[in-house]
């Protein structure tokens, strides 16, 4: 299920840093097409050699997205096996993971924020309906294909990429993306289902008004356990209409967490608010 790339074909430049138990770098993929060599920019994604026993759950949680395609979803080209590297190869986004992205920015409007959560949404959208559940939904895995002019609002084009870790039924690992996770994916992980992906827009959706910091930054596995445990919701934004998309997509039953289509038409009416306009450009974070 997956096209298998020559490693002779593949050539390793700078790293670029590493996800939970890969690493990443820049490279490039040869290809011989009707006599002539061509020559791609990839993002060569390494597995740790000490992981090796969840590469089956790496590649078939990448599988899974490259079996469809869409403008929102990130293109693996096809793997590589050599000794004992396990290597998947992507297309290579220009502007890397969003996460850092915001960091490194700080001042966005709040329409490009919104243009990226509808991009989301319409990707989350798409793979409900194929019934296919992404599993780690977070701003480090939207990748910023293109920056758009942040604080003009000119629009960014972001991509979601492949779910990396979720797959690997560890609980410690689960814990760690406490409050990405849905609470009852932490306790049953074969309860992975499209309403987790749901629990995981909310956290995402909360990143991207916070500048990419982390939900719950600094506090400890036992204070995080405890976030779930006592059904606590995210500190709300002061505007009431983005707070309660959150945190109906952060509902604890999973079956009253909205739907993909009513997301897309909250996000629409956000974006006809004048909220929107008061905040062109968000003052850089104190
Ligand atoms: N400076 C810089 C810079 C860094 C990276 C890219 N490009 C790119 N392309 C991809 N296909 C995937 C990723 N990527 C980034 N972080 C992860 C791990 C978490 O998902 C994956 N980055 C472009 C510029």
């Amino acid at each position: 299920q997956f096209h298998m790339i020559k490693y002779e074909d593949l050539r390793w430049s700078e790293s670029l840093g590493q996800g939970s138990f890969t690493r990443i770098f820049k490279g490039s993929k040869i290809d011989i097409r009707d006599g002539e060599r061509h020559v791609t920019d990839v993002l060569l994604k390494e597995l740790d050699a000490n992981h090796k026993n969840c590469w089956e759950s790496f590649f078939e949680a990448a599988s899974l997205m490259s079996q469809i395609s869409h403008k929102h979803l990130l293109l693996v080209y096809g793997i590589s096996v050599h000794r004992s590297k396990n290597v998947m190869v992507q297309e290579f986004i220009k502007c890397g993971a969003l996460d850092l992205f915001l960091k490194r920015e700080g001042s966005v409007s709040v329409s490009w924020k919104l243009d990226v959560a509808k991009q989301l949404a319409s990707a989350l959208n798409f793979l409900e309906e194929k019934n296919i559940t992404h599993g780690n939904i977070c701003a480090k895995n939207l990748l910023l294909a293109r920056e758009g002019d942040a604080s003009q609002g000119s629009s960014p084009f972001i991509k979601l990429s492949d779910p990396e870790s979720i797959h690997a039924h560890w609980e410690w690992l689960r814990k760690v993306m406490i409050p990405w996770v849905a609470p009852e994916v932490l306790e049953a992980p074969e309860r992975l289902e499209l309403e987790c992906d749901k629990w995981s827009f909310g956290a995402t959706l909360w990143e991207l008004f916070n500048g990419g910091q982390a939900p719950l930054q600094g506090l400890d596995l036992e204070r995080k356990l405890q976030f779930y445990e006592t059904y606590k919701q995210l500190p709300s934004s002061e505007w009431t209409e983005l707070a309660d998309l959150i945190s109906q997509c952060m509902n604890y039953q999973p079956a009253f967490r909205p739907s993909c289509r009513s997301i897309i038409r909250q996000l629409n009416s956000l974006i006809t608010s004048d909220y929107v306009i008061l905040h062109a450009a968000e003052p850089l974070p104190d």
